[in-house]
Order: C-alpha cells, then sequence, then structure tokens
C-alpha cells in the first residue's frame, strides 16, 4: 500500500487542484489528473460510499498529493465559502479542474457555472468520458463488479479491480479434500458477486497466477469465504496482508452432490484459468 504523502507537501506550493469524491481512482478520474499542473492536488470528497479503493488505498493510483475532505463537515458551507476556502488552504491556487457534472456548496446549488463565477483562476471542465460508449462512473463499475462484469468494470477503471484482504484461517478442509486455499476477511471492499474468478494475488509483492472463489460455500458449511489458491507453485503464505486482482469470472457459485464433484469441477476450473491468464 502507497502511503499518504499530501502531509509532507506544503499545501502553499499547490497551484492546481481536481476535486470529486474519486472512488475508483478510475480513467475518467485520471483524465482529470492529467490537466494538472507539476504542482498538482487531488482533493478528495468523503461520502462514506467509497468502496472500490476506500481512503486508505488511494493514493496508490496517483502521484499527486490527496487531500481528504469529510462531506459532512463542509456540505454547509455556501458556494463562496467553500471557495474561500479554497483560497486559504491553498493560498497560490491557480487552477480548479472538474468533471461535467461536478457541483458543490449548500444543497449542491452551485455547479460548474458558478465554479467559473466565483473562482478567480482557470477552471477546467471535462466533459463526460466514455469508453465504447459507457459513460465511466464509480457507480457504473460497482455495478459491473457486482454482475460479475470483470472485464467491463476493469475497461473503465483502466486497470484490474484489486482488492486487499486480511489472511484468517479456514475450515481446514481445502488442503485435505479440495486444493489449497488462502482463506481472506475483506473489509470496506466491494466484492463482485458470488463465483470463481481467474485472479492474481499477491504476497509479500510477488505476483502469483490464481483462482479465487468468492460466496457461501453451499457444498460444506455455507458459510460465506474469500478464498484464493495461487496456480502452479506450493507456496507457504506468511503475508497477512493478501492482494487480489481480478480478470475474468470463470462461472458461479454451485452446489455439488459430493466433495467429490465439487473437486473435479474445482480441476476443471483451474485447467480454465491457467489456459486464460498464461494468454492475457
Ligand atoms: C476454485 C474453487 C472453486 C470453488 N467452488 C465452489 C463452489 O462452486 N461451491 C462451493 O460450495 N464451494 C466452492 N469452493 C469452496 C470450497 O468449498 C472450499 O474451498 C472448501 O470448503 C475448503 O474450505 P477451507 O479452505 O476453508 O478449508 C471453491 C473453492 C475453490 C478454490
Ligand atoms: N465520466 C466522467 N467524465 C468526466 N468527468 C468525470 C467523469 N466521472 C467523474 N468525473 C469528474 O471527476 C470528479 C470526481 O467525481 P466523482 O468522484 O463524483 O466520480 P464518479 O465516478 O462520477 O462518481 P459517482 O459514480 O459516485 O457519481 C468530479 O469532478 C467529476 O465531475
Amino acid at each position: 500500500m502507497k502511503k499518504n504523502f499530501s502531509t509532507l507537501v506544503n499545501k502553499n506550493t499547490i497551484t492546481s487542484i481536481a476535486i470529486g469524491g474519486f472512488d475508483g481512482m478510475h480513467a475518467a478520474h485520471q483524465k482529470l489528473f492529467e490537466k494538472l499542473d507539476e504542482n498538482g492536488a487531488i482533493l478528495s470528497i468523503e461520502s462514506g460510499y467509497a468502496n472500490l479503493t476506500p481512503k486508505s488505498h488511494r493514493q496508490e493510483y496517483s502521484k499527486y498529493p490527496i487531500y481528504y475532505y469529510v462531506l459532512d463537515n463542509i456540505k454547509h458551507l455556501e458556494g463562496r465559502e467553500f471557495i474561500k476556502l479554497l483560497k486559504e488552504e491553498y493560498p497560490n491556487l491557480k487552477k480548479i479542474v472538474v468533471g461535467f457534472d461536478f457541483c458543490f456548496g449548500k444543497g449542491r446549488k452551485n455547479c460548474v457555472k458558478e465554479l467559473d463565477e466565483l473562482f478567480d483562476g482557470e477552471v477546467e471542465v471535462l466533459d463526460e468520458i466514455k469508453l465504447d460508449d459507457i459513460a465511466v462512473h464509480s457507480r457504473v463499475i460497482r455495478q459491473y463488479l457486482k454482475d460479475g462484469d470483470i472485464k467491463t468494470a476493469n475497461k473503465l477503471l483502466g486497470k484490474e479491480y484489486k482488492i486487499y484482504g486480511k489472511h484468517i484461517k479456514g475450515q481446514g478442509l481445502g488442503a485435505k479434500s479440495f486444493v489449497p486455499t488462502i482463506n481472506l476477511f475483506i473489509e470496506e471492499f466491494l466484492l463482485p458477486n458470488e463465483g470463481v474468478y481467474a485472479t492474481k494475488t499477491i504476497l509479500n509483492e510477488k505476483e502469483y497466477n490464481s483462482i479465487t472463489f468468492l460466496g457461501h460455500r453451499v457444498t460444506t458449511d455455507g458459510s460465506y469465504a474469500v478464498e484464493t489458491h495461487i496456480l502452479d507453485e506450493e507456496v507457504k503464505n506468511e503475508e497477512f496482508i493478501v492482494q487480489v486482482k481480478f480478470f475474468e469470472k470463470l462461472r458461479d457459485n454451485a452446489k455439488f452432490d459430493s466433495f467429490d464433484d465439487l473437486k473435479k469441477q474445482i480441476l476443471l476450473d483451474i485447467k480454465k484459468a491457467n489456459l486464460y491468464l498464461q494468454n492475457l
């Protein structure tokens, strides 16, 4: 995880900012950041809903320092007061970059027109960015993930969707009856829908091809689990924090009549994941 370095940057040096929620740090967000100058910064307004790139993970996806503002603490400000706050916080601010739908101030009464009127520097507004005719927004990406459409989600993100989890103890059944897995406890991150995915897993900064099951273990104890099996290598994981990148959904979760049937299916899944990942 890349540490937030905004505390190391003197706000007096900031000359341009991009403003928004920035959950996902997706392809459209990155287009906004391209409009910043070398003394740029990102102002991330926290509404409490971020689950694609929770706050503590966002800095990983930009070279610009990120400053966080809690929406509840600033939403009472009139538009003029918000701009005054920006001018006070960033005395050398010359440029503000936002998207076409940016609104601010009490009741979201002010949008890009008012921003231009109230701010005495340059305001750059980007038109809605689409990829293959799909508007790029955090809420749109969340829906693709919930539908298991990883390919489209990744296209809009401009990178593979990645989650962080904590290694926890499993049922102890995997290595004995199926294949060994790393069981994960996931907090804050949105999980794609139940099923089996071709993934890559990062342990101690090394990336391994892997296959990941998410869902209720309807064939065994019925409880919800996130489990990753590293392909082609025997790995004894000593890491507590594990990262999983999603590439493609291979199939839905299913209930099998016997452990044997599930094992046969898992071996087929592994073949499919290997084929997919080796051809990337
Ligand atoms: C590739 C893969 C696919 C899986 N598919 C299913 C499934 O379709 N249905 C299910 O109930 N469990 C599925 N599982 C979960 C197994 O039930 C689970 O690995 C087993 O219960 C062992 O759990 P443990 O690691 O906690 O011991 C799958 C696991 C893997 C690794
Ligand atoms: N597709 C897009 N095209 C241009 N600008 C965008 C686009 N998506 C977001 N922005 C801009 O990026 C900044 C961050 O916006 P925000 O965090 O609301 O993104 P979002 O992806 O639209 O989120 P949500 O789906 O939650 O509304 C804002 O200035 C917003 O106007």
